[in-house]
């Protein structure tokens, strides 16, 4: 599913308007949608919020359809109605009932329509506006939200100020970035798309390289198997392991990486560990490997396809060198944990010790932070735009992860995960995630596929074993989770 900016929506309600569909058709329908949901969910008494512009407007048109049919409704109106405007001043004129104050709070309802801001807000809501919404939350009455809670950014999910907790959202013609970003998914409760007349050639036609994060994007290059395959056409997966006591990580991600479907997975161990390793390991293969020269020579073999570093490597110039060589080498690189943070405030110097390798980055908030310090456009604008402008910066895929995981691509294209569970939320479950695009990488997937795939296939791992889930659990139910993909039509 693409998602929208509230800029991307305001052209496609100019496009529409400007092949014939007049803006009050399109409030119409969006009116009628909502009034159709409010049916849905049982009917009056209904309270309807207005507020100042277009949102409002859709909610008069609602509140006349609905009491046309015989639903009780009261509406409330934030603001003066006779600074109402445009389209929002046309369906007010329509509504023929009495209109109330908002602040006077709803009586005698079972549900509250809110209309009070959509895609237009602007600022933080504070005085009225944030009392009204605060009293709406107060109420403990279901809230049916016309295209955005009120009070939640659109392009960003942020809350600006407060904002308005829904049972439902109605959105028009696409859903919105902010309905997929925390907090904003979590306060919009179930969401309905509902097609009000915008042609699909002017969706079709809005840039928005932005999608929910799901096997349409990325299954067509999930690796093929032929009949007569063999383990070494299946690619080669590296995973470097810390010293002695941080060895769990690397055999972590080294597992997830062979489940996945890596034909053959390495463990480059420093020898002080190799012991350990070698305790924990059957079908892993393990090689010595002592630091960046040592990581050039193995990487003379062909054959290996793609390097996992990071996880319980250590931070410091061992680890900037041994990302150097690998980069160097061509290989597919999956960099998380130390391997960032080794590049703490210096983005450019991970971008130029890539060398313009395949590399997918991993990083949660922290080292996100961290890695971008003092890089433009990582601060102060949505996740999804902090991401891709540090796939920009870097030439590397951005797993920005998080319960709303971001994937950004260097090129634009970008998606937000909603396929995971909060269990995932354990010691190592980013290690698993690590090898898992690693694997996918090694058979031959595209960096920016492989980590969405990785990503969902980690969350699909996380949805089917929910409580009690530890890291160690994820690889194994890869089978079924693959099974579960390959059925889908
Ligand atoms: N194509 C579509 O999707 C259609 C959407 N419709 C609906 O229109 C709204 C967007 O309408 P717009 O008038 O642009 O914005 P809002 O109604 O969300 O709010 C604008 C209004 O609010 C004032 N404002 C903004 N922020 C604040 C604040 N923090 N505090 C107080 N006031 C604020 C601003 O000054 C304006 O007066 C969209 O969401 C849909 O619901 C169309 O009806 C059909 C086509
Ligand atoms: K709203």
């Amino acid at each position: 599913m693409r998602l929208f900016t509230a800029a991307q929506m305001r052209e496609a309600d100019r496009l529409t308007i400007a092949a014939g569909t007049s803006g009050r058709e399109l409030m119409e329908r969006a009116g009628a949608a909502v009034a159709e949901a409010v049916r849905r969910m049982g009917g009056g008494p209904v309270a309807v919020m207005c507020g100042p512009g277009n949102n409002g407007g859709d909610g008069f048109v609602a509140a006349r359809l609905l009491a046309g049919h015989g639903t009780a409704v009261t509406v409330h109106l934030l603001g003066e109605r006779q600074r109402l405007t445009g389209d929002a001043a046309l369906a007010a004129a329509d509504w023929t009932g009495p209109v109330h104050g908002a602040s006077g709070g709803v009586r005698d309802c079972a549900l509250i329509v809110d209309a009070l801001f959509g895609t237009g807000l602007t600022r933080a809501l504070d005085g009225e506006a944030a009392a009204v919404v605060e009293a709406i939350n107060r109420s403990g009455l279901p809230v049916l939200a016309v295209d955005m809670p009120s009070g939640v950014d659109s392009d960003t999910g942020e809350v600006c100020g407060v904002a308005v907790r829904a049972a439902r959202t109605v959105t028009f013609a696409g859903a919105k970035a902010g309905h997929f970003l925390l907090p904003g998914r979590t306060l919009r409760g179930q969401l309905h798309v509902v097609d009000i007349g915008i042609p699909g050639s002017v969706v079709a036609g809005l840039d928005s390289r932005l999608a929910v994060n799901g096997p349409e994007t990325w299954q067509h290059a999930l690796p093929s198997l032929e009949e007569d395959s063999h383990k070494y056409r299946r690619g080669h997966a590296l995973v470097l392991s810390g010293p002695m006591t941080r060895t769990g990580a690397a055999r972590l991600a080294a597992r997830a990486a062979l489940r996945v479907g890596s034909g053959l997975v390495t463990l480059g161990s420093p020898r002080s560990a190799v012991l350990v390793n070698a305790a924990h390991l059957t079908a892993i293969m393990l090689r010595p490997c002592d630091g960046a020269a040592e990581l050039r020579e193995i990487l003379e073999d062909p054959r290996f396809s793609v390097v996992a570093l990071g996880p319980g490597y250590g931070v410091g110039e061992a680890t900037r060198e041994a990302i150097r060589v690998a980069g160097a080498s061509g290989r597919g690189l999956v960099l998380d944990a130390d391997a960032l943070t080794s590049f703490e405030g210096d983005l450019a110097g991970l971008a130029s010790a890539l060398g313009g390798a395949p590399a997918v980055l991993t990083p949660h908030g922290g080292e996100f932070e961290r890695l971008t310090r003092g890089a433009d456009g990582t601060r102060g604008v949505s996740k999804v735009e902090r991401a891709r402008a540090a796939a920009a910066h870097s030439g590397a895929v951005l797993v920005l992860k998080g319960a709303d995981t971001v994937i950004a691509a260097s090129d634009g294209r970008a998606a937000i995960n909603a396929h995971a569970s909060p269990y995932l939320a354990t010691a190592g479950s980013g290690d698993v995630l690590t090898g898992l695009v690693a694997g996918l990488m090694a058979q031959g997937m595209p960096p920016y596929e492989a980590a969405c795939a990785g990503v969902w296939l980690h969350g699909d791992a996380g949805l089917r074993l929910g409580p009690g889930l530890i890291a160690e659990d994820l690889p194994e139910i890869m089978p079924a989770a693959l099974r579960g993909l390959a059925d889908k039509p």
